[in-house]
């Protein structure tokens, strides 16, 4: 492993020898000891029926529960159903949510805001947002409507981000990436799907192709070709194992060109980016 790797494992905080079991109910612990730190209601995210929000809603959905029961003061976790217009596999979505079983859901169609946004920019500017801009703003507006609902029911806004995206910087800075607290941070992908299998999710739940699902004109596209490498190779190397050379090139490149999506904004102050 060279020092790159090494440095990067221990950024991200991956560890491959995680027990699913015991993970799980140190997450939960963890969205409790907050819950009672900040005095918040509860929890809300987005429930696309992919895999990192299945787990990240079962997790808060759990912790809300045994809050309550400990407390005696109720607690609740919102899952919110964010599609642009009609979503091609809303049938995984609705299984996700029969699965989670949150205490309140919310439908907020984004097609309609996303639509009059990218209408105005055109209009100001005199060119179209290109398909690939309007994903991130999709991803925006689901951040937005989360923080409206976070806001109005006293809840926080969950991140379902974890190693392989942060180590990417596979997210939309401030959509996805705006969050208040990230229950995942530091899980390869194989760990959230184990951590799903063993909360009882069906298989169809936790073997799902991820897709970040942005774009009009390429519909459902698979994460692993966006990226150009798959989810194991990533999960190899975030474990500490070797990968083809170009791959590792490939996710190197990736983490340095994506730092400032890790930060906060950019300061005088700062030294990071002059490395
Ligand atoms: N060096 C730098 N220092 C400070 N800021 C810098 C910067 N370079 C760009 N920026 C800023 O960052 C912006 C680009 O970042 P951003 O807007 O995030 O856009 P970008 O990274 O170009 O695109 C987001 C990527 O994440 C993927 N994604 C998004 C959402 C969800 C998921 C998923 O898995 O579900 C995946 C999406 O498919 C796409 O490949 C620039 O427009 C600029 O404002
Ligand atoms: N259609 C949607 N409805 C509600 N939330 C969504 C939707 N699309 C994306 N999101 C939110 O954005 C987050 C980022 O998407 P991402 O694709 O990384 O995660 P995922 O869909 O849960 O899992 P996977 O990576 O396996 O597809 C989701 O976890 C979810 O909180
Ligand atoms: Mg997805």
């Amino acid at each position: 492993m060279n020092e790159k790797q090494r440095h990067i494992i221990e950024a991200l905080h991956v560890r491959a020898d995680r027990d699913p079991a015991l993970e799980i109910r140190e997450r939960i612990t963890f969205l409790k000891d907050y819950l009672h730190k900040t005095a918040a209601k509860g929890y809300v995210v987005g429930i696309s029926g992919g895999v990192d929000s299945t787990l990240t809603g079962m997790l808060a959905r759990i912790a809300c529960d045994e809050w309550t029961a400990e407390t005696g003061k109720p607690h609740f976790f919102v899952a919110v159903r964010l599609p642009y217009g009609t979503q091609l596999d809303e049938a995984d979505a609705q299984h996700a949510l029969a699965f989670i079983q949150p205490h309140k859901q919310l439908m907020v169609n984004i097609k309609p805001a996303v639509d009059d946004a990218i209408s105005q920019f055109e209009l100001a500017v005199g060119e179209p947002l290109s398909d690939f801009h309007k994903g991130n703003t999709k991803a925006r507006e689901r951040m937005k409507v989360q923080y409206d609902v976070a806001a109005h029911f006293g809840l926080l806004v969950l991140s379902t981000d974890q190693a392989p995206e942060a180590a990417t910087g596979f997210f939309t800075k401030y959509g996805d990436g705006g969050a208040d607290i990230a229950p995942l941070s530091g899980l390869t992908k194989v760990q959230v799907r184990s951590m799903l299998a063993v909360l009882g999710a069906a298989e169809s739940i936790y073997h799902k192709t991820p897709t970040a699902d942005l774009e009009d004109d390429r519909p459902q596209l698979p994460d692993e070709v966006a990226l150009g490498f798959t989810y194991d190779q990533l999960d190899q190397y975030l474990s500490g194992g070797t990968v083809p050379a170009d791959v590792q090139e490939k996710i190197e490149r990736q983490y340095d060109r994506t730092m400032h999506k890790r930060q906060l904004p950019v300061t005088p102050f700062d030294g990071w980016w002059r490395q």
